[in-house]
């Protein structure tokens, strides 16, 4: 493959990344549905475990949250250098040392640094400052997600705590997400 190809893979805690993609379904849903009023959605709960209590492991906002199925694929033909795995969870909480990291890899002049971001309270994200404004992102980025049953919190990070071990062999990092 092109050698000068570079990916970025941004990854966020595997349950946490769930709850994002099942609020952002549940947004797409209440907004497509020709059927008014809307039916009650269907919780987090209820969609991630099957009527005996086992996961739902075809439930898609989970099954993708399972990072090494897709990455050893992609690492059968980019190698490990071409790739840069970046933290989202930071990305969210700290973005200037992650973009820093990014321009690094990308071999790019380093010109991002604290001046370019501020922490837009309304809005509870970071958001881009230049001379005279400020930009957020779209309110279809950093929804308020769901309160999820703490029980089942701790039932995913338990199911994903050997499929996380296998993404960080694959990618030689341990990105240290809890286990319960
Ligand atoms: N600065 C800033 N402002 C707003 N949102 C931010 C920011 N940085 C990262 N994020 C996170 O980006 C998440 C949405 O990105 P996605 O890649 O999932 O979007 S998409 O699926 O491609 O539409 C989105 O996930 P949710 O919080 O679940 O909405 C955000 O947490």
């Amino acid at each position: 493959m092109n050698a000068s190809i570079k990916l970025l893979l941004i990854v966020r805690e595997p349950v946490t990344r769930a709850i994002s993609d099942y609020t952002q379904l549940r947004a797409h849903a209440a907004t497509a549905s020709p059927v008014s009023p809307t039916p009650p959605p269907k919780t987090f709960e209820q969609l991630s475990l099957l009527p005996n209590g086992s996961i739902n492991e075809a439930y898609c906002p989970l099954a993708i949250s399972v990072y090494h199925n897709y990455v050893h694929r992609w690492l059968e033909v980019f190698p490990r250098e071409q790739i840069l795995i970046v933290n989202g969870d930071l990305l969210i909480e700290d973005p200037v040392p992650q973009l820093q990291k990014i321009e690094k890899f990308l071999g790019l002049e380093p010109r991002i640094g604290n001046h370019n971001f501020y922490f837009n309270e309304t809005k509870g994200f970071y958001c881009l400052r230049n001379e005279t404004s400020g930009r957020c992102l779209r309110e279809t980025k950093g929804r308020r997600h769901p309160r999820v049953d703490p029980i089942i919190i701790a039932k995913l990070r338990k199911y994903y705590g050997e499929h996380n071990q296998k993404f960080y062999e694959l990618i030689g990092e341990d990105l240290g997400w809890p286990e319960e």
